[in-house]
């Protein structure tokens, strides 16, 4: 019993079923003889089957009726070819031939073809856009006059136009700062100005993973490298941000053996996925930054003194709020204008507030003004906020006994009003920072008087 008994479908019957696929198929023999072409196909190509039918593949092409075949390609490789063509009429074809074995001979070859114009329209409507949506979205904030940041002073300007330059090459930057000062502000006007800003931006805080998670996440791993891993195997960042940007914030926290893979990966611009040896080219562009001493850490050797040199190409330094009050005012208006809009309210600070804030030196940087600006906003009840009803953290007597600027100065002496200050600034550094010598730097003290004012106040470093 064969097939066509066995199912009930008669030769004929296979014929039309064929005929009725929204697909062409093009079917010769193991010599190219044309055997069968369906009505797709005649209605893609507008070539009809009494062209073809009984015909040889060379022949047809030799006439100029097809352009070139796949056929002849396919009985060539005597495997599967796929093709793209485009017709007379202007119709995009996809094609793929596929060889038929019997007994280790081809016996015919099928070439199905599909209509992709529509396809291929479609892609290159929605690239197009794509593009639009990006123009109109930059045009929005540029008429909007919503700046994505603050740069009022000298300082901040010279830190953003060093980032512009950088952003024209394909260079690895490193931004140094102290904590909350702009860092990722910076790395991400490098990329918004690059050409690479249609591309993924992509950011991982070095300090924040454990380090095996770190590894997989940087480089990705293949199936099978380590016990639960997934299967098909797993991106990682310098792979998925290739023609892009990838942001490595707390560099200084990367483990040594990670450091040496960066390197490798930063020089030859290729990644090895975990568990693999294929090499993968990438192109992806690298800023780092770290609010930590890279040099001190070089020689402590706990970070490597080639990678240190790799990274310390182009350097821009986020400079700390104290050292540019000038942008205070501006950026506390843009927080303003932004928090009234997200919590929908209408307020605004008092002279004398923006002037109490001005004076504070700001340990935590933008962040802790950002932070102080928000709490003001959703906690006062004047739509103009007075410095009393701002209750600003430093003016009022905290646990850590803070200096009560607003209680009467006969209650307390001078020498207790000064320790009181000393031991809240220093209380605040060592939360802030991780060594004493880092803390005799924000305070502008020596390391010696660090360590014995600590130790007076019984303060402890964190762990
Ligand atoms: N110039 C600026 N204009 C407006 N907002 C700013 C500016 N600088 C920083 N900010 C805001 O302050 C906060 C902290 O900034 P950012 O995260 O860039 O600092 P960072 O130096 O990268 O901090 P960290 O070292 O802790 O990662 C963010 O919310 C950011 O939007």
């Amino acid at each position: 019993m064969d097939n066509y008994s066995s199912t009930g479908l008669r030769p004929e019957d296979w014929e039309r079923i064929v005929d009725i696929l929204p697909d062409g198929i093009y079917v010769t023999n193991a010599r190219g003889l044309t055997i069968k072409v369906n009505a797709a196909y005649e209605h893609m190509t507008g070539l009809s089957a009494r062209q073809l039918v009984g015909r040889y593949i060379a022949d047809i092409v030799k006439e100029g009726i097809l352009s070139n075949s796949i056929t002849q390609r396919v009985i060539d490789k005597g495997s599967e070819v796929t093709a793209e063509q485009t017709t007379a009429k202007g119709k995009r074809l996809a094609l793929h031939g596929i060889p038929i074995y019997k007994s280790g001979s081809i016996i015919l070859v099928v070439t199905i073809v599909k209509d992709i114009t529509v396809i291929n329209e479609l892609g290159k409507e929605l690239d197009h856009s794509r593009q639009i949506a990006n123009q109109y979205k930059s045009r929005l904030n540029e008429l909007e006059g919503s700046p994505r940041f603050v740069a009022e002073s000298p300082q901040f300007q010279a830190a953003v136009a060093l980032a512009h330059k950088v952003a024209e090459v394909d260079s690895t930057v490193l931004i140094l700062g102290e904590s909350g000062t702009g860092k990722e502000v910076l790395a991400r006007e490098i990329y918004q100005k690059s050409y690479r800003r249609d591309q993924p931006f992509l950011k991982i805080n070095c300090g924040a993973i454990p380090d095996n998670l770190l590894e997989s996440e940087l480089f990705g791993y293949d199936s099978g490298a380590f016990t639960g891993a997934k299967k098909g195997g797993h991106m990682g960042l310098f792979e998925s941000a290739s023609k892009g940007t990838l942001f490595l914030d707390e560099i200084g926290d990367m483990p040594l053996h990670l450091q040496v893979k960066l390197l490798r990966v930063l020089q030859e611009h290729t990644v090895t996925r975990l568990g693999s040896t294929k090499v993968i080219p990438i192109n992806t562009r690298v800023i780092a930054a770290t609010n930590q001493d890279l040099e001190q850490m070089v020689r402590e050797k706990t970070f490597r003194e080639d990678l240190y040199y790799r990274l310390n190409i182009v350097v821009i330094k986020s400079p700390p709020l104290r050292e540019r009050k000038a942008d205070i005012p501006s950026l506390i208006k843009f927080f303003v204008k932004k928090l009234n809009a997200k919590y929908h309210l209408n307020k605004q600070l008092s002279p004398e507030l923006i002037s109490a804030l001005m004076d504070y030196n700001w340990p935590g940087n933008v962040r802790e003004l950002e932070n102080i600006v928000e709490r003001v906003l959703v906690t006062s009840s004047s739509d103009l906020v007075s410095v009393e009803e701002a209750r600003l953290p430093w003016q009022t007597a905290g646990p850590a006994g803070a200096l009560d600027v607003a209680a009467p100065f006969e209650e307390i002496s001078l020498k207790e009003a000064c320790e009181r200050l000393e031991k809240r600034m220093l209380l605040d550094a060592a939360r802030r920072y991780k060594t004493t010598y880092q803390i005799a730097e924000a305070l502008q003290i020596s390391q010696p008087s660090v360590s014995r004012k600590l130790k007076k106040y019984r303060c402890e470093l964190p762990q």
